[in-house]
């Protein structure tokens, strides 16, 4: 489908007003023509091509230039009553042909009446239940109207652009494809707007836009609408229901239901199977099968959005070899319009998406539709099935099912005619992604949010089910499902209890699923402000969490659709939107999650667990107090005699006498025996006077080495050089630039000699200097005759020779330290 958003509010204008008078005056004689020949029209003659038929220049031009030639079976059919005025309620399969089969009455119908520009006002209003479908339609709207050369200006309202664009755009429109919400929304606000004198209504998806999803949208724009009218409705699964029809005052309608009395309410080139799995399987299975179609075009359909996207994500991280893309309601409507555009254009590709795109749309080739999760009726299953085998090409369509849902199931398709086999899966194509998927979910929390959401909304979704016989929650291994997720365990789920939840535990699906979240612009300001967020939920959206990265925040929030105007004021039953996605806010309020398996993310807010683990207090000699044993490995570790130097005190260092005797290092002397040795200050005297003395004893010793170490270090200097000047064989000259090398020689064996060498010097200068006497070198430099220390002068600044008796004292005292 093209990108229709650069057009889709431009009603189109005559370009040359001189140009356009002449047309008319010719389509005056045009019209009166046509009318005689649609008068004369008998219905139930049979018509072949679209030649066959009273259409006007422009129409015919607009179809011959599509390439459409010969008429459907339900065009056919419906065409030549709706030309003439008749309500319809038109049922054929999908991929049937539907679409033209009221636009095209639509064009000739206002073109016979002249509805052209402002002044005509409204004349056609076609709704559709969701966004993409009304694109698409308005897409056929364009090349077979606007190209053909019709003159009506026409507008798409879906919501997803500004509201006061559209209202600007509205005033000059004669056809509007719209979606309910959205066409609620104008005709209740824009001033400049109104239906009154609008032609024909036309319903495509009609039992849909007439179940309980939009029954208080549709009721209310009918209020709106001019009881005089032609209506049509069209339908792969029609409505007979009288009081649908009494609610749209259908005046005596023409039943047509092209294919009722066939065997199947499926496209015949259709073949249809469905596979046996339990619930833990389908993920494995759904992968396997991926992985042996990644040369086709595949649609798969789950039940939530929250199912699709973690799929969607968990899969594209396992590479699949095809191109993935994920279609639900609450995605931003220009990614949704971009996905879409991408899959139809697509030859390989693997679509996961809700009941959104099981409608109505119309993808080219797509080889495989598979129902990962039971759609919730057998109308439903159709539709799904029916994007694929579209107009006389062949499809195929598989269903998996648990167990528990078989039976029920296929009684359901069994009553609507709907045959299918089942098939197993071929035992060496089979993979399991159960550990891999555990494995992701261990390391990406973001991906085990995800998982433990598409795995509250599928329980939801079973729970919430009307067709009992189908869906009972009690009997599918919903652990084993978590497990199949990547999910430690199965989050607990709480079931709320009252009234509101006893009213929801009967509501069809559908209730969830009303308020397209593409119509839901008109509630859906309204739905917002009522969900409530949990914890969780605020702590996934805080930024300065490494993990909570604008991924995934983008991945939270490019979900929900903002594409919701000011100033809605419908109301709707409950939040959700299209096709069976309930939203966040009728997550929360009918479900919450009781107990979530933590991540890291939610460690600091999560509750304190009891430890039961078993403890006892262990008394280890020498440790300050008793040590808590809560783990076999803290047990294992007092066997260690290093690891239990931690609990001990520290050692006394003790230094034993002559006789053998252990003292401390530091003992206090007996106090009379000091006192009999004089007077403290002068012992104090004496001691620093004694040590300054050993200090100055052994200084001179000290020197007596260092000298006799330089004069040794000097004699072998000299020694060196010699040698070095006498020359010889293979003796290495160190110049400024380099090492030249006598002998030649290659460059590898030059730099072992080199190191060779190296060595010996080093060794030379390891015994002239030995580290350990460098310390002593403080009070050496004064007889350095040659200087050689020079460098490290400076070092014995603050290290003055001792001189005076203080400086003695203060030396002393530095020692005492
Ligand atoms: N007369 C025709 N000749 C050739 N192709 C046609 C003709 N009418 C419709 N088609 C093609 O058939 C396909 C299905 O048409 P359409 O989408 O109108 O089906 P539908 O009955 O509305 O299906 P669904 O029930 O799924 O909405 C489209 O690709 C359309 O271009």
């Amino acid at each position: 489908m093209a990108n229709p958003a650069t057009k889709q509010t431009k009603p189109t204008k005559p370009k040359n007003q001189a140009r356009t008078s002449l047309k008319r005056k010719r389509d005056d004689v045009d019209v009166e023509a046509l009318e005689k020949a649609v008068e004369d029209l008998d219905p139930k003659e049979v018509v072949t091509d679209f030649t066959d038929l009273p259409l006007s220049g422009p129409t015919k031009e607009g179809l011959k230039g599509a390439h459409f030639v010969t008429l459907t079976d339900i065009q056919a059919k419906a065409i030549p009553l709706a030309l003439k005025g008749a309500d319809i309620l038109g049922a054929a399969k999908t991929g049937s042909g539907k679409t033209l089969a009221f636009l095209i009455p639509i064009l000739e119908n206002l073109y016979r009446d002249q509805c052209i520009g402002r002044d005509a006002g409204l004349g056609a209003m076609v709704i559709a239940p969701t966004r993409e479908l009304a694109i698409q339609i308005f897409e056929v709207l364009k090349k077979v109207g606007g190209k053909g050369g019709h003159l009506h200006s026409a507008g798409l309202l879906i919501g997803g652009k500004p509201f006061q664009d559209e209202q600007n755009a509205l005033a000059g429109m004669n056809i509007v494809i719209c979606t309910p919400g959205r066409m609620l929304q104008h005709l209740s606000q824009t001033s400049s707007f109104n239906a009154d004198s609008l032609k024909m209504l036309v319903l495509d998806e009609a039992d849909r836009i007439l179940d309980m999803g939009f029954q208080k949208d549709v009721d209310a724009i009918i209020d709106y609408l001019p009881r005089e009218r032609q209506t049509l409705l069209f339908s792969a699964t029609q409505t007979k229901r009288v009081a649908d029809l009494a609610r749209l005052s259908l005046q005596d309608p023409e039943y047509i239901s092209v294919h009722e009395a066939a065997s199947k309410a499926t496209p015949t080139n259709l073949q249809q199977n469905y596979i046996l799995t339990p619930l833990s399987e389908k993920l494995n299975v759904l992968w396997s099968f991926i992985q042996s179609s990644k040369k086709s075009k595949i649609l798969v359909f789950m039940s939530s959005a929250k199912q699709v996207r973690f799929v969607y994500e968990a899969f594209c991280k396992m590479q699949p070899g095809i191109s993935l893309l994920h279609i639900h309601g609450r995605q931003k409507q220009t990614a949704r319009l971009e996905i879409t555009t991408k899959f139809a254009a697509a030859k390989m590709a693997c679509l996961f998406a809700t009941d959104v795109a099981a409608r109505g749309l119309d993808f080219p080739a797509v080889d495989w539709v598979v129902q990962v999760d039971c759609p919730e009726d057998a109308d439903t299953y159709i539709h799904r099935v029916g994007r694929t085998a579209r107009y006389n090409r062949e499809g195929r369509a598989v269903l998996f099912l648990d167990p528990s849902e078989e039976e029920g199931m296929l009684k359901r398709l069994e009553q609507k005619k709907v045959p299918i086999e089942a098939i197993k899966v071929k035992q060496k194509k089979q993979q399991s992604i159960t550990n891999q998927l555990a494995n992701l979910c261990f390391k990406d929390p973001q991906l085990k949010y995800l998982a433990q959401k598409a795995f509250t909304s599928y329980a939801k979704s079973i729970y919430i089910q009307k067709d009992k016989d189908i869906f009972q929650l009690d009997k599918l291994g919903l652990e084993e499902f978590a497990t199949s997720l990547g999910l430690p365990g199965a989050p607990r789920i709480k079931f709320m209890k009252g009234d509101n939840a006893h009213a929801l535990k009967n509501t069809p699906r559908q209730q969830f699923s009303e308020s397209d979240s593409s119509d839901g612009e008109v509630d859906g300001g309204k739905a917002k402000k009522a969900e409530v967020r949990t914890k969780y939920d605020r702590m996934f959206e805080r930024r300065n969490q490494d993990i909570l990265t604008d991924h995934y925040t983008k991945l939270i929030r490019e979900e929900d659709d903002s594409d919701i105007p000011p100033n809605s004021n419908t109301n709707k039953p409950l939040a959700g939107n299209s096709n069976g996605e309930a939203d966040d806010a009728a997550d929360e309020s009918f479900l919450t999650v009781k107990r979530r398996i933590p991540t890291s993310a939610d460690l600091p807010d999560h509750e304190e667990i009891p430890d039961k683990r078993p403890k006892k207090l262990v008394t280890i000699e020498g440790a300050k107090a008793p040590i808590l044993i809560d783990s076999k490995r803290a047990e294992k570790r007092l066997g260690s005699k290093k690891a239990l130097l931690k609990f001990k005190e520290k050692g006394t260092r003790l230094v034993f006498d002559d006789d053998g005797v252990a003292h401390p290092l530091y003992e206090m002397e007996d106090e009379d025996a000091f006192r009999a040795k004089g007077v403290p200050e002068e012992q104090r005297k004496r001691f620093i006077e004694e040590a300054a003395l050993r200090v100055a004893e052994q200084d001179v010793d000290d020197k007596v080495v260092a000298k006799a170490m330089r004069k040794e270090k000097r004699e072998k200097r000299k020694e060196r050089e010699k040698a070095e000047r006498d020359g010889g064989k293979g003796a290495v000259v160190v110049g400024g630039g380099g090492a030249e090398h006598e002998d030649g020689g290659d460059a590898f064996a030059d730099f072992v000699k080199d190191a060779q060498l190296s060595d010996v010097e080093q060794e030379e200068q390891t015994a002239v200097e030995p580290p350990k006497k460098r310390k002593k070198k403080w009070f050496e430099d004064d007889d350095d005759e040659n200087g050689e220390d020079g460098g490290r002068a400076s070092k014995k600044v603050g290290f003055a020779e001792p001189e005076t008796l203080e400086d003695l004292e203060r030396l002393a005292e530095g020692l005492l330290e």
